[in-house]
This record gives C-alpha cells, sequence and structure tokens, in this order.
C-alpha cells in the first residue's frame, strides 16, 4: 500500500526559493516595482474609504493578479532571453504575448478599481 507524508522542511526550503523569485523581480523589475506602488496607493485608499469586506476581497484579487501576471512575465522574459540572446522572431513574439497578460491583467484591475472607488471619489 502506497503511504503518503509531507515533508514540512522541503516545503520551507521551496517558500524561501520563492521569497528569492520575489526579490529577484523586485530588484530587477521596474514594472513589478510600479505595480507594487499601485498596489500601495489602492490599498491607501482602501483604508482612506473604508471600503466593504466584499471590495477588498476584489481588491485582494485585483492585486494578486495583477502581480502574478507580472511574475509569470518576468520568468517568460528570463527563459527567452537565455534561450534565445539573438534576436529573433518568435522570441519577440513570445516577449510580447506574455506582456499581453500583464496588459489584460492590468486593464481588469484598473476598470474594477474605478468601479470599487467611483462612488467613494463622488462624495468627497
Ligand atoms: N530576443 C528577442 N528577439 C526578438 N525580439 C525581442 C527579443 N527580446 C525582446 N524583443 C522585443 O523587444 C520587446 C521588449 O523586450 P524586453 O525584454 O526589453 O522587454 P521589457 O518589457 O522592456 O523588459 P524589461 O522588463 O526587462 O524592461 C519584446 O516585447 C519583443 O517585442
Amino acid at each position: 500500500m502506497a503511504r503518503f507524508s509531507i515533508n514540512f522542511g522541503k516545503s520551507l526550503q521551496s517558500f524561501k526559493y520563492a521569497f528569492k523569485g520575489l526579490l529577484e523581480v523586485f530588484k530587477n523589475e521596474n514594472n513589478f516595482r510600479f505595480h507594487l506602488l499601485a498596489t500601495s496607493i489602492t490599498v491607501g485608499m482602501g483604508f482612506y474609504f473604508s471600503v466593504t469586506t466584499t471590495e477588498w476581497l476584489f481588491i485582494i484579487v485585483f492585486i494578486g493578479m495583477v502581480t502574478m501576471a507580472e511574475v509569470f512575465n518576468t520568468a517568460m522574459e528570463k527563459m527567452v532571453d537565455w534561450q534565445s540572446p539573438d534576436p529573433n522572431p518568435q522570441a519577440g513574439k513570445i516577449k510580447d504575448v506574455a506582456a499581453a497578460a500583464v496588459l489584460l491583467a492590468s486593464g481588469a484591475a484598473f476598470v474594477g478599481g474605478i468601479l470599487i472607488f467611483y462612488k467613494y471619489f463622488m462624495c468627497l
């Protein structure tokens, strides 16, 4: 019979690698830092206007969606730069498509943010 177990030490090690990756993106990706700035402003506005729990949930999902897309985009860029350091049309297309994912996530978050904060700004 198969025996299953959880190796917590290994899981902790994986967390360390993931945070290393996050630090790498933060240090080297201007766009990621821009998204963090936008995140800080949005969270600040959330507290300032005391948005509802449902609105916080949406804000958290939007932030997760955009930062995750940005991190995947960075991973894709690094993979392309590694595999195709010289200009190549296919490499360019891969980067453009990965960047489109960030655009879509950011666009949805932007529109969602307007829908959430619009009424609060109208009451100022
Ligand atoms: N190896 C390549 N071959 C062909 N076109 C490329 C290649 N690398 C980049 N490009 C083109 O240049 C664009 C910008 O690439 P780059 O890697 O500078 O992205 P970026 O978003 O500016 O990255 P960074 O976040 O590192 O500033 C790509 O979207 C692609 O159109």
